[in-house]
């Protein structure tokens, strides 16, 4: 299994919400180095909100959040912006700025925060595309002149631009069909393999979570009701967990 004991992101005591509502009521999760934890939970649930405030782009009501030993928050903004480029994210729907390239797209984070020449800026989009399994062609296409396969590989290029050290991955395979789900989740452990990236991937997806995931945790009612490899949610006598990891479609899956 991969990963290691090193806690690179800590969550504790999380409180998250929006006027009267709580959202995550009290979550604790750790994220190892080097490992794909896939994150579940019921739909609504808040893995969004925990991924967004993990990202400093929610507030949280009281809790901890540690990124490489740095706690969000109380840290400055030099601090933030240094954390900044060691992630890199695949918002749901690659969320691509449409007037912009895909080259241009893979440049928005280079030219946010690296001060490089045009030249060196193409060099890198053209090593991105590649790496993701895109043709130089698709370096000069909007994105609405990409399929949906193509999207996600294009955001997760633009996410990979600062060559971070996490990953974070909002419903990477929503939206594409089983064959293209299966390359992009093998792209994603190849990468994940071959730049030793820790993967933090929210995910409905149970071909996923069989395949690539080293180990998987569980949001229910604003709290982790479990955390484990694939057979600990197996074994889990949840209901929730039951239901989603033994039900009709994970049998379909073969995964019960
Ligand atoms: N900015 C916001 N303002 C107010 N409410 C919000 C905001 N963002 C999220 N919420 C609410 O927080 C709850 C959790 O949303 P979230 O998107 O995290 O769910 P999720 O678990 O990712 O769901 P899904 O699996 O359906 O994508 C929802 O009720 C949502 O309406």
């Amino acid at each position: 299994m991969r990963g290691s004991n090193e806690t690179v992101i800590r969550v504790r005591g999380l409180e998250v919400g929006f006027g009267e509502t709580l959202v995550l009521k009290g979550v604790d999760l750790d994220v190892w180095r080097g490992e794909i934890l896939g994150f579940v939970g019921t739909s609504g649930g808040g893995k969004s909100v925990l991924m967004r405030t993990i990202l400093g782009l929610l507030p949280k009501r009281s809790g901890l959040v540690e990124v490489c030993g740095i706690e969000l928050g109380s840290c400055s903004r030099a601090q933030h912006r240094r954390l900044e480029q060691r992630w890199g994210v695949l918002f749901q729907n690659g969320a691509l700025f449409s007037s912009l390239t895909v080259k241009q797209n893979i440049q928005v984070p280079i030219r946010e925060y690296l001060k490089v020449s045009q030249q060196l800026m193409d060099e890198i989009a053209f090593a991105k595309l590649e790496m993701v399994g895109l043709s130089v062609d698709a370096a000069d296409k909007f994105p609405s002149e990409l399929s949906g396969g193509m999207v996600k590989r294009a955001a997760l290029a633009r996410a990979l631009a600062l060559d971070p050290d996490i990953l974070f991955l909002d419903e990477p395979t929503s939206g594409l069909d089983p064959i293209r789900a299966t390359e992009f989740d093998e792209l994603i452990t190849t990468l994940q393999r071959t730049l030793g990236l820790t993967v933090f991937m929210v995910t409905h997806d149970l071909d996923s979570l069989h395949d690539s995931c080293d180990r998987i945790a569980a949001l229910a009612d604003g709290r982790i009701i479990a955390e484990g490899p694939i057979e600990t949610m197996l074994a889990s006598e949840h209901p929730w967990l039951k239901a989603y990891f033994r039900g009709k479609r994970a049998r379909a899956a073969g995964i019960a």
